[in-house]
């Protein structure tokens, strides 16, 4: 059997290497810098992301792309959203024929309004089922900590999702293949902007009611836009929807709640990208999720109000004012 490819040896990226050699695969992980892939070949940690992780030896780390590609039957993408697109751009020439394409990203392109796995598509020239996205309550930390959790193996070729299910398969990780790749993007990214929100009430002291109807009523414009878009309401209710959406708002170790704490306790968008160093997607994601809703005829209100507390300046209590006097509805 080749190796894995992985691409990116952040959080997520560091975890799920760590997850496919205890599945039994050997893996390449590409680190951006180098102090980054030195550490882990020589300490088997990476202290900036995951000081905790010891990396089994079949993980093995290069800071040269094409090394790690080349030959491997799963490369695996785990950079930032908004860099995919670059990154591979240079990386696309060095994939092997028929190898499996892995998005661990949540979130949506800036300007295209893409999807991830279609950002993939159309920068590596592969058939959409070549590309299989794994999404789920995966906080990367926990991961490491082998704390048991599921995730979703989604791609419209069911025999590829049922090989990355495989491939992933550990005692404390285990993978349900799906086919609504739609679905399964969209909670993924979409989550990220609600626990923005979700932050951001937190902050302000505000208790549990307003937090349970922030996540139900941030599932429910999360579903909207997915059925506009052709995925299976269902898969909302599902691991890579709520279970997701739970896990994230609820967790301090969150990147997108802890940001949006930061702006609920009144802190600019810059003075809060201070004070965080990782990568939050919901962030620059509410713009293209906002975007992508008004471009279906889809109302959002949530990210619509997230969207202007991190780029318009609004206060997230106008913006909970806002939401709390729209006009009365049905559920
Ligand atoms: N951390 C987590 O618990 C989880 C994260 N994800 C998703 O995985 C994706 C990656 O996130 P993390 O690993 O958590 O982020 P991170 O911030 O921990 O790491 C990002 C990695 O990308 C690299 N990077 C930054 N700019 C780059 C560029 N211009 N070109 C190439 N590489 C660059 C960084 O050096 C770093 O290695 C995100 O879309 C995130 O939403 C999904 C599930 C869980
Ligand atoms: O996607 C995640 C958990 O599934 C991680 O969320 P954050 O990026 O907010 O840390």
């Amino acid at each position: 059997m080749s190796h894995v490819a992985v691409l990116g040896a952040g959080s997520w990226g560091t975890a799920f290497a760590k997850v496919l050699a205890d599945a039994g695969r050997d893996v390449l992980l590409w680190a951006r810098r180098p102090a980054v892939a030195e550490a882990i070949s020589t300490t088997r940690t990476n202290p900036d992301y995951l000081p905790r992780l010891r990396l089994p030896a079949a993980v093995r780390a290069s800071t040269d792309a094409a090394e790690a590609i080349t030959g491997a039957d799963l490369v695996v993408l785990a950079v930032p959203a908004q860099t995919l697109r670059g990154n591979l751009a240079e990386w696309a020439r060095h994939l092997e024929p028929d190898s499996t394409l892995v998005s661990l990203m949540k979130g949506i392109e800036l300007g295209t309004t893409k999807r991830m796995s279609e950002v993939i598509v159309e920068t590596a020239g592969v058939a959409a089922d070549r590309v299989v996205v794994v999404s789920g309550p995966n906080l990367a930390a926990e991961i490491a900590d082998e704390q048991p959790a599921a995730t979703v193996v989604a791609c419209t070729d069911t025999d590829r999702a049922t090989l990355v299910q495989a491939s992933v398969s550990t005692p404390y990780l285990r993978p349900y293949t799906n086919d609504d790749v739609i679905g399964c993007e969209l909670g993924g990214a979409v989550k990220n902007v609600i626990a923005l929100a979700y932050g951001m009430t937190t902050a302000m002291g505000l208790g549990d009611n307003t937090r349970a109807t922030l996540i139900t009523r941030g599932l429910a414009e999360t579903a909207r836009l997915g059925v506009a878009l052709g995925a299976d309401p269902l898969t909302f209710a599902g691991l890579a929807g709520l279970g997701d959406l739970v896990a994230t708002c609820s967790s301090p170790l969150s990147r997108n709640r802890t940001f949006g704490e930061h702006l609920g306790r009144g802190e600019t968008l810059e003075q809060a990208q201070t004070a965080t160093r990782q990568t939050a997607e919901g962030v620059k994601s509410c713009l293209a999720i906002r975007d992508l809703s008004r471009a279906h005829g889809v109302e959002m209100p949530i990210t619509e109000q997230v969207e202007r507390v991190c780029h318009e300046g609004a206060d997230p209590r106008t913006a909970m004012a806002v939401l709390m006097s729209r006009k009365p509805r049905p559920e």
